[in-house]
């Protein structure tokens, strides 16, 4: 990560000086990185992760798992290795799986990767270890993942709250097997079963039970990530029963991984060529993806302009109108503060629907873009699972992201088209992006984008 010059309180959102053009490469995608460090860490010989993301809910899923025993090197081009967490490049991890144990504390921050991912990995370590993190990770919902772990066979002393903080009392192993679990409010829970099923005694039965099941590109990334290191799933799309998921119990291979860039922080770059008519090039962009920030392709091209994926990568072009769209995004739903913004300054009006679970995301989602996109003038509605909003003229003021990185990559965006709209501690995105607020800068400058018109 390049370390960030202090940035202000109160970060100016630059105006667009007119239509972007820029290439913007974007770093490695958290979900998959987190996925990548845990299987790399329950895997029977070391592996490595390459361009990786190196961002807080990185750095806390690799901290809490060399708290737990295990090595994690990260190695620069043309550097010695030095342990995670140091100043450098960072171009590549080196993750050497080792017996897990305890005793430990594991600080979660605000990663819902953190906070469902590393319980039943702490299951299966010897030795009690501790969970604790921000405030708001006390009010994100666990109760699925503790209540399926003791009916797994696991000890969790959680103070009866069936949140955070808490202490699972790892045994060194985990009988596993089958059960039942309300995933409707987090599709991280299923995920999390998933992830270290290959290490219990009779793998896993996961049924989810209860009300559509959000997210599921990421479910599929978990199930995609553990085949590639010869996990054996049986999932629903591959003729199973509906809501199943079978792990079977199995060594994993440690692996070389290249992490796809974050499709979803190219959200606000790619808005930026939606919103000013311009034109944004994403390098890298997979051809095939699990990834949820996919979809962008699709969605901001209804919402006005087209794309083209070469071997350049994406390229996303405005068509310099911005329309509005009526959209479920219960699969994507991390993308929904950014095309929230970008439907604020559209010429009708959107209804984004499927996405009432992010009330229980970095802070409600929902509540938050309500009060905030208002407050600028805007004329926007919570609904019982999303938003509708109907734009009109917005003018400058604070935009609070309570500690919502998505919040305020959306803040920046709105602040290209509307004077005045001062983003409240753009430092939240380094939850993700750390590098956000210099990128953004970069992807304004002309003289920084490659000259690409003949
Ligand atoms: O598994 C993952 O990596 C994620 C799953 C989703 O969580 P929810 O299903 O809780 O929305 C998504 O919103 C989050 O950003 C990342
Ligand atoms: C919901 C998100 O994060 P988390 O992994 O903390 O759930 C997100 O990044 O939009």
């Amino acid at each position: 990560m390049t370390e960030s010059p202090a940035l202000p309180a109160l970060w100016p959102a630059p105006l667009a000086p007119g239509a972007v053009d820029a290439t913007v490469t974007v770093p490695g995608s958290k979900s998959v990185t987190n996925r990548g460090l845990v299987l790399a860490a329950l895997s029977s010989e070391p592996g490595w992760l390459r361009r990786p993301l190196r961002s807080r809910d990185t750095l806390l899923m690799a901290e809490a798992l060399r708290t737990m025993g295990v090595g994690i090197e990260e190695t620069a081009s043309s550097s010695s290795a030095g342990a995670v967490g140091q100043a450098g490049g960072g171009e590549a991890w080196r993750v050497i799986p080792a017996g897990l144990h305890g005793p430990a504390t594991v600080d979660v921050g605000n990663a819902g990767t953190v906070m469902r991912f590393l319980p039943p990995v702490a299951a299966l370590a010897a030795g009690p270890i501790r969970f604790d993190g921000d405030p708001r990770s006390y009010e994100r919902p666990l109760d699925g993942v503790i209540e399926a772990l003791r009916a797994l066979g696991a000890r969790i002393d959680d103070d009866g709250r069936g949140s955070l903080p808490m202490t699972v009392h790892g045994g060194g192993a985990l009988d596993g097997g089958p059960v039942e679990i309300d995933a409707s409010s987090s599709s991280q829970f299923v995920s999390a079963l998933l992830l270290s099923a290959p290490r219990f005694n009779q793998g896993v039965e996961v049924r989810h039970v209860g009300a559509a099941l959000p997210s599921m590109p990421h479910i599929r990334m978990t199930v995609d990530m553990l085949r590639s290191v010869g996990a054996q799933v049986d999932t629903p799309e591959a003729g199973g029963e509906p809501n199943v998921w079978r792990v079977t119990p199995g060594a994993l291979l440690g692996r070389d991984l290249i992490v796809e860039p974050d499709l979803s922080n190219a959200q606000p770059f790619l808005a930026a060529a939606l919103v000013t008519g311009g034109r944004v090039t994403i390098p890298d962009w997979p051809e095939h993806t699990t990834q949820p920030g996919d979809a962008l392709r699709e969605i901001f091209t209804t919402m006005g302009g087209s794309c083209e994926l070469t071997d350049q990568g994406l390229t996303f072009t405005g068509s310099g109108r911005i329309h509005g769209i009526d959209v479920d995004l219960g699969e994507v739903g991390e993308l929904t503060p950014g095309i929230a913004a970008a439907a604020a300054l559209a010429d009708s009006p959107s209804t984004l629907r499927g996405v009432a679970h992010l009330r229980l995301h970095e802070t409600d989602r929902l509540a938050a873009l309500t009060k905030e996109l208002n407050e600028l003038g805007g004329d926007v509605t919570e609904t019982a699972d999303g938003l509708h909003i109907r734009p009109r003229a917005l003018h400058g003021g604070v935009f609070h992201t309570y500690d919502d990185h998505r919040l305020a990559t959306a803040a920046a965006v709105i602040g290209l088209a509307v004077p005045g709209v001062e983003v409240e501690n753009v430092a939240t995105t380094g939850k993700t992006l750390p590098d956000f607020p210099a990128m953004w800068t970069r992807m304004l400058d002309p003289a920084a984008a490659p000259a690409r018109r003949a």
